[in-house]
């Protein structure tokens, strides 16, 4: 049995960094899977990697079976990757960059398909604009676009979401997830925590070229409370919110939100309690320390 991805001790070194150290993981068919980590953890690196721009010093990375060196053809049709740059010709019109990126894969006539990407992508009186002439949201849609032209089985999107408004934010993610419902294997790769759990079942952390964590999203969820709020009240903390209380901070209560619904159950308690809010901040705990904490067996 293939799984859609195989990472098998991948190791890259640029001169003196270790931009991967000997990382491994599956990822299974029809999975949404997030690829967590700080700037310069490695996820671009890897990415590469899967697509072949660039080779691994050791270790071996298969594509719904296909292995990304000896087999690279193969493997590169198995996969679309939307990057995180925006990489165009500013010359060519929307509809000529995905007719080019449909060639490169060998693929002719491909214009039903085309139009279907334009119109998933709400791109379609965009067709035949000139690239340069696109706002940086819509070049990021055509990037998308791009990487499906060939109908990839895995799909990877490297930060797909930095620096895009709400609304495209939501219909990417609402586009992604359709894909996914129709038996696309998708990975992610963010900075945010809030993303990979509202999307992804399965999470992997990566840090200076290390795999840290690898956990299943609700086993990761019910072992942490990933929010706090801190709140300055005009008296005392109610005894039926000393449960959640965590600390007193600066003159500040911190209580434990283990889901976002639960401030409404804070706040009327207060109300009740007729207690002011004076201030009230939420703050999701570093996803990293999340981690480290749950490797190293404690709570988070
Ligand atoms: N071509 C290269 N030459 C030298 N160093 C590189 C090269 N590409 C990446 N690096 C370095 O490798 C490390 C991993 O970079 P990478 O871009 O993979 O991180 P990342 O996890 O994708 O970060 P970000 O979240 O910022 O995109 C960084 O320290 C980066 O500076």
């Amino acid at each position: 049995m293939t799984h859609a991805i195989s990472i098998d001790a991948v190791s890259k070194r640029f001169a003196s960094l270790q931009a991967l150290d000997r990382i491994s993981f599956t990822v299974e068919h029809g999975e949404f899977f997030a690829l967590l980590g700080p700037n310069g953890a490695g996820k671009t690196t890897l990415i590469s990697a899967m697509a072949g721009l660039s080779r691994a010093d050791n270790g071996q990375i298969r594509i719904m079976g296909h292995d990304t060196v000896t087999e690279a053809r193969d493997a590169r049709m198995k996969l679309g990757v939307v990057p995180q740059e925006l990489v165009f010709d500013p010359f060519f019109t929307v509809r000529e960059t995905l007719t080019f990126q449909s060639g490169y894969f060998g693929i002719r006539h491909n214009d039903a398909w085309v139009d279907e990407l334009l119109h998933k992508l709400g791109l379609t009186d965009k067709a035949n604009v000139n690239m340069r002439a696109l706002s940086g949201g819509m070049k990021r849609r055509v990037m998308v676009a791009q990487a499906l032209v060939h109908r990839p089985p895995v799909i990877v999107l490297d930060e797909p979401t930095a620096g895009v408004d709400v609304e495209l934010r939501q219909s990417l993610w609402a586009f992604v997830k359709e894909l996914n419902a129709a038996g696309h294997t998708i990975v992610l790769t963010t900075h945010y925590l809030e993303e990979a759990e509202a999307l992804c079942s399965r999470i992997a952390m990566m840090k200076k070229g290390r795999l840290i964590a690898l956990e299943n999203k609700d086993t990761l969820l019910s072992r942490s409370a990933a929010r706090e709020v801190s709140l300055q009240l005009s008296g005392e903390l109610p005894a039926s919110l000393q449960p959640l209380s965590l600390r007193q901070q600066d003159g500040r209560h911190i209580l434990a939100l283990p889901d976002i619904a639960k401030l409404e159950q804070v706040l009327s308690e207060l109300r009740l309690a007729a207690v002011e809010v004076r201030e009230l901040s939420v703050h999701e705990t570093d996803l990293e320390q999340v981690f480290v904490k749950l490797m190293h067996g404690g709570q988070a």
